[in-house]
């Protein structure tokens, strides 16, 4: 087996392809980069940990592909395209060679399809493993929570719910499908989308921790209240035969990790943005409405519909 050293030169060096656009003046292998960028750098870090954010025996490709998505979502939700990112990793000294290899590989792959090399980071042993990824994107005008208006229109960049059905999946909840385990370890931030559509765009947030949670953070922040009807939500085709009508917008209301965008904009955005989403090889739903007031309704045929609306707490 290899060295600490050894490992890093072999394993992680070579993810500095492709290069970062603009280049960094201080690349890998001194004792920190140095970056220099004309525009707002969007930074944000996120940690998956074995057994929270993943089963102990994912596979080290989904290992891979799940936490630079998920990482990715963030710059997605702010309107930025990636720049680079970082990772900090804890591996498990068992693991063998050819687990770094095929985590590797598939990281590569993942910084050619985002174009976002990783341009340094930090490998240590521990207990189990644990993956940090930050991300660096760049704007012009980066997109925030706080900025949503009565009268917005409500919209949500992918079917809600399809994670939370996978990883039930996984965990033997529901019957496992391959579509929902996909969307589980490799979802689709709409990256291209949102930097296009940012200027037709009042506030966004990622669906992270569960539609009405991460909503009620534009809510909160905007000082305006939110109101969806459950019927409008997007539920794939493959989520609805799994399970329950009532179960799959359980899920889409609160399961979480859609990493979606969820954002808001003027409804005389409406057709603009839906041909937008087009170009870009998405699709729009139209969910609900901001309103006065404050907190998150939840309707169904102008009625409240009976929901959990706590998000993913991960001290809950
Ligand atoms: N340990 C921490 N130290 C400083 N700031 C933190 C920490 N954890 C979270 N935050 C900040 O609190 C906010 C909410 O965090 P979080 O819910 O994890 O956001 P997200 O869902 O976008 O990852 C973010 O702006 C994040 O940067
Ligand atoms: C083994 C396993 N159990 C449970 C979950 C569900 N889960 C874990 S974290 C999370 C919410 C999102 O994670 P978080 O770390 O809060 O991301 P952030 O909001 O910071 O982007 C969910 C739904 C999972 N992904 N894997
Ligand atoms: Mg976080």
């Amino acid at each position: 087996m290899s060295s600490e050293f050894e490992r890093i030169q072999r394993y992680f060096w070579p993810l500095a392809a492709p290069e970062a656009n603009p280049p960094a003046l201080i690349g890998n292998g001194d004792d920190a980069l140095a970056v220099c960028s004309g525009q707002a750098v969007v930074i944000s870090v996120d940690t998956s940990v074995s057994g929270t954010h993943f089963p102990p025996d994912a596979a080290p490709e989904d290992v891979a592909s799940k936490a630079v998505r998920s990482a990715i979502s963030d710059l997605a939700a702010m309107g930025a395209r990636p720049w680079f990112y970082t990772l900090s990793i804890v591996v498990p000294k068992a693991y063998d060679e050819s687990w770094w290899q095929r985590f590797t590989d598939q990281l590569m792959l993942e910084n050619q399809h985002w174009r976002m090399p990783c341009l340094g980071g930090d490998t240590t042993s521990g207990a189990i493993l644990v993956v940090t990824v930050q991300v660096h994107g760049l704007t012009d005008q980066p997109l925030r929570r706080s900025s949503a208006q009565p009268g917005d229109d409500i919209w949500v960049t992918s079917y809600l719910g399809d994670s939370a059905g996978g990883l039930a999946g996984l965990q033997q909840r529901a019957p496992i499908r391959a579509e929902l385990l996909e969307r589980f370890y490799r979802p689709e931030p709409p990256v291209s989308f949102m930097v296009a559509a940012a200027p037709m765009i009042h506030a966004a947030v990622d669906v992270s921790d569960g539609l009405v949670a991460d909503l009620g953070h534009i809510a909160k922040a905007s000082h305006c209240g939110a109101c969806i009807d459950v019927d409008s939500l997007p539920l794939s085709p493959t989520l609805q035969d799994i399970v329950s009508t009532e179960q799959a917008i359980a899920w889409a209301l609160s399961g979480g990790e859609d990493f979606a965008a969820c954002f808001t904009a003027a409804p005389v955005h409406a057709d603009e943005l839906c041909a937008l989403a087009k170009e870009h090889g998405r699709t729009l739903w139209r969910i609900g409405t901001m309103i006065e007031g404050k907190g998150v309704q939840v309707l169904r045929a102008d009625s409240p519909y009976n929901h959990s609306d706590a998000g993913y707490d991960h001290f809950g």
